[in-house]
């Protein structure tokens, strides 16, 4: 390897270091300045060396020209939707639905239970590990594709932190946008006599169905990884909560709340916490989704035509229309 392609090597694996620190840990080592110093160098050495610009480079994430219209992608696994509870009495409902069909039950059933996010479900594609292709879930079947638009989001990895890649990993998560980046982006647009966003949700999804994606890099999104769609060339854990860590070992962002629940009465609990954080958090929710954990439990309960039977999104109460 030449000394050049040495220095842009070295350039990149050190400002994704410090984009993972800031962008998905929140934890900067060094100052903006520095880490646009860096930046700045490795644009440089690519410019000299086009050659060796590689997709996954830090420098590559704002795409090149605005598209036209996105092309369609269609999910090799559905992109299935949740079934609804509004009460604990349907939480109650569902876990008995569980225990019915399954006849040798453990005695108490373990739930991941997470924040449900209120943003843009999304299945994102790391084929050995860079990121390839990225879809809206669409109808759940067919969806767009918006992969230069995802590559601008600065939490979601254009490489996986690992030497030894899955063949195919899809992640599948929701794209949020948060909501003092949703002020923001509101005053800035009132300011400019343009078009404001009645909530972040809105705003995500006008965001991410840009058709330039210099416009997208300028917005506030975020992704929160939930699951997992295709994944070859891998042995993956058992449990989704264990499928989860296993995504945020690869640098991928993962919700901070997400939580096991040991037996219903800890799931209702937790459903009560979040209900109570709510307020605080810092991003928009409309409940929370509790998953039975052990993947062939879920394996055995499978689908309704729609939805698993073995996950529930418990919703809140409708919140009182927000004054803006
Ligand atoms: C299976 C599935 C489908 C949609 C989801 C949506 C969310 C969400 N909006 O946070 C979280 C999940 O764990 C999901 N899980």
């Amino acid at each position: 390897m030449t000394d050049i392609s040495n220095q842009i090597n070295t350039l990149r694996k050190t400002l994704r270091h410090h984009e993972y620190l800031y962008h998905v840990l929140d934890a900067p080592e060094i100052p903006d300045s520095e880490y646009d110093r860096l930046f700045h160098q490795l644009k440089a050495l690519e410019q000299q060396h086009p050659e060796l610009i590689m997709p996954d480079s830090p420098t590559q994430r704002v795409g090149a020209k605005p598209l036209s219209s996105f092309a369609q992608v269609t999910h090799e696994i559905p992109m299935l939707s949740l079934d609804n509870a509004f009460s604990d009495e349907e939480f109650y409902a569902f876990v008995k639905r569980i225990q019915d069909r399954l006849i040798a039950l453990p005695e108490k059933l373990e739930f991941c239970c997470e924040p449900k996010l209120d943003g843009l479900a999304v299945s994102i594609l790391y084929v050995n590990g860079v990121l390839t292709q990225a879809a809206t879930r669409g109808d759940g079947t067919t969806g767009e594709d918006i992969t230069l638009n995802i590559r601008t989001i600065r939490n979601i990895p254009l490489q996986l932190f690992t030497d030894n890649p899955p063949a195919r990993l899809e992640v599948r998560g929701e794209v949020f946008m948060p909501q003092a980046g949703f002020n923001k982006l509101n005053e800035t647009a009132l300011a400019k006599g343009e078009k404001t966003f009645a909530n972040p949700r809105n705003a995500a999804a006008g965001s991410l169905r840009q058709l330039d994606p210099k416009i997208t890099s300028q917005r506030p999104l975020t992704l929160n990884a939930y699951g997992i769609g295709v994944a070859e060339g891998v042995e993956l854990p058992d449990t989704h909560y264990g499928r989860l860590q296993w995504l945020k070992s690869l640098g991928i962002p993962v919700n901070p709340e997400i939580q096991l629940c040991d037996g219903v009465e800890n799931v209702l609990k937790f459903y009560r916490t979040i209900q109570q954080k709510r307020p605080n958090l810092g991003y928009d929710i409309d409940g929370t989704v509790l998953k039975i954990n052990s993947i062939p439990l879920q394996e055995r309960l499978g689908f309704i035509s729609k939805a698993p039977r073995w996950a529930i999104a418990y919703k809140f109460p409708a919140q009182e229309e927000m004054t803006i």
